[in-house]
């Protein structure tokens, strides 16, 4: 296979998994979203290609600052460099190592505000190293932008409350981009009033 091959099979393998984890996720909050529903909350893919330099003197710099991903769930191919870290509910991070033939899968904002609170966005950041350049392979997954994202209602029902207002995703992803990373901040844009 040439490269291009093998980056469109990560791609489609990456896709059917993310699909199945979703059903699963969505299964244990007692959900059962239609095949048309869940494409078009996974509708939109993104990959990114990162290039994190050697950096001498990495507590001067930034790779990524802390920040959630937007989407529903994110597949990272990462090196064997490291950098990568999580927040944890005490406030702490934690590094995430690299673990061969492992991918990491991230919750993102949109998941989150679906299940009501149920699934948190993973508050992540990337330091650099000096030991090495790291390159790292983010799979993005989100809704069309024309979608209607917001509690579903089996959860906001068993909840007794929205813990966040239905907006368009194209609404989301606008505020999220028009501001500097800072933490799960951007969670503020859908929460209820
Ligand atoms: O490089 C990484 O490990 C993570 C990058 C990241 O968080 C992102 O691109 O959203
Ligand atoms: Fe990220």
């Amino acid at each position: 296979m040439c490269d291009r091959e093998v980056a469109l099979a990560f791609l489609k393998s990456s896709m059917q998994m993310v699909k199945r984890v979703v059903e699963v996720l969505m299964e244990d909050v007692g959900v059962r979203l239609e095949e048309e529903r869940m494409n078009s909350l996974m509708g939109t893919k993104m990959v990114n290609m990162n290039y994190y330099p050697t950096c001498p003197s990495p507590e001067l710099t930034i790779g990524v600052g802390r920040h959630s991903d937007m989407g529903m769930l994110t597949v990272l191919l990462q090196d064997g460099i490291g950098g990568l870290y999580v927040r944890l509910d005490n406030g702490d991070w934690a590094e995430i190592p690299p673990l061969n033939g492992a991918l990491v899968i991230n919750v993102g904002d949109t998941l989150q505000i679906l299940s009501n609170g149920k699934y948190k966005s993973a508050e992540h950041r990337v330091r650099t190293t000096n030991i090495g350049s790291r390159v790292s392979v983010p799979i993005f997954t989100a809704p069309n932008p024309s979608e209607k994202i917001g509690p579903l209602p089996q959860v906001v029902k068993r909840d007794g409350v929205a813990r966040y207002k239905e907006l368009l995703f194209q609404d989301y992803m606008n505020n999220f981009f028009s501001q500097p990373h800072d933490g799960k901040k951007s969670l503020d844009f859908a929460r209820a009033d």
